[in-house]
């Protein structure tokens, strides 16, 4: 289908914006992005503190809907249909596009409970030891925790934790997941175990990810998309999309100044 397939890089698109706009109260925070997330792939998110990363990334499972001075113009969708449309369920959303937050946040619960929990909340009938196995395994992790699946989720090192959290995202079996610096609390062994896995994940769930970190950008994502602020007219600055294209364009040979001011480090 023609409106299915990002210009990008002839790949199915999964999460589309157009024009849209987004505001806390009467703050414009992000504006008029227009963009395409291709399916399978790993799409980074970059710029300076404040140009709307993580609220862009929110708007794409209505994590925003639970601030109350949100609100949305324009389109949000995934695969062709209106997330926003009065008869989408946000918590239906929100199982299929699962997210990753900066800092590990396990529940208060065992490791093997971390994972079954959203799945017995979905009313999953399968075989709970199997689920617990194949969403470890897929998160790099089971190795780790085997043979200490009863112990808390907090008796985990920071990097493992991080896993464990991807792991619980995964045993929802969603079809995207939501990464927001999912690094930037862990060691540089740890950073690495979770890009490793990234590449891994894309090949089953379409990633997007919000990085302060242009190397780790340019190492994981397929697609790098290059937000920057400008004053608004509605007061303070509203984060716009600069640029977006193939990772190794943006990085090597983007079109506009303000990118290739960015990723060589010149600003921001
Ligand atoms: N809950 C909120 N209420 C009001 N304003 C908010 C809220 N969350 C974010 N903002 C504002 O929206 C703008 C975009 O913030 P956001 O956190 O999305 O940017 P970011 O690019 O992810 O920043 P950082 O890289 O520092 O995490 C900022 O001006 C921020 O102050």
């Amino acid at each position: 289908m023609a409106t299915n397939i990002s210009t990008a890089n002839g790949t199915e698109t999964v999460l589309r914006t157009e024009n849209l706009n987004i505001y806390y109260g009467n703050f414009l925070a992000v504006q008029n992005v227009w963009l395409d997330i291709p399916k399978h792939k790993a799409t980074a998110f970059i710029g300076p503190s404040g140009c709307g990363k993580s609220t862009l990334l929110r708007c794409y499972n209505r994590l925003n809907d639970l601030i109350e001075s949100f609100r949305a113009e324009g389109k949000v969708t995934y695969y062709d249909k209106n997330l926003y449309a009065p008869d989408v369920d946000p918590v239906e959303v929100r199982r299929r596009i699962g997210m990753v937050f900066q800092r590990p946040n396990p529940f208060p619960k065992s490791i093997y409970d971390n994972i079954t929990f959203g799945a017995k909340i979905n009313g999953y009938t399968g075989n709970m030891d199997e689920l617990v196995e194949r969403s470890l395994r897929q998160a790099a992790l089971w190795d780790e925790v085997k043979d200490k699946l009863r112990q808390s989720g907090f008796s985990l090192s920071g990097g493992q934790q991080q896993r464990l959290c991807i792991a619980r995202a995964i045993a929802v079996q969603p079809d995207v997941i939501l990464m927001d610096e999912p690094c930037s609390a862990l060691d540089p062994v740890s950073t690495l175990r979770v890009e490793e896995l990234i590449h891994e994940l894309k090949e089953q769930y379409t990633i997007v990810i919000v990085t302060h970190n242009m190397q780790q950008a340019a190492r994981v994502s397929d697609m790098t998309a290059f937000f920057n602020v400008k004053p608004s007219d509605t007061g303070g600055r509203s984060g716009y999309l600069v640029e977006y294209d193939a990772t190794e364009t943006i990085f090597n040979n983007p079109k506009q100044e303000d990118t290739r001011d960015y990723v060589s480090g010149r600003f921001g």
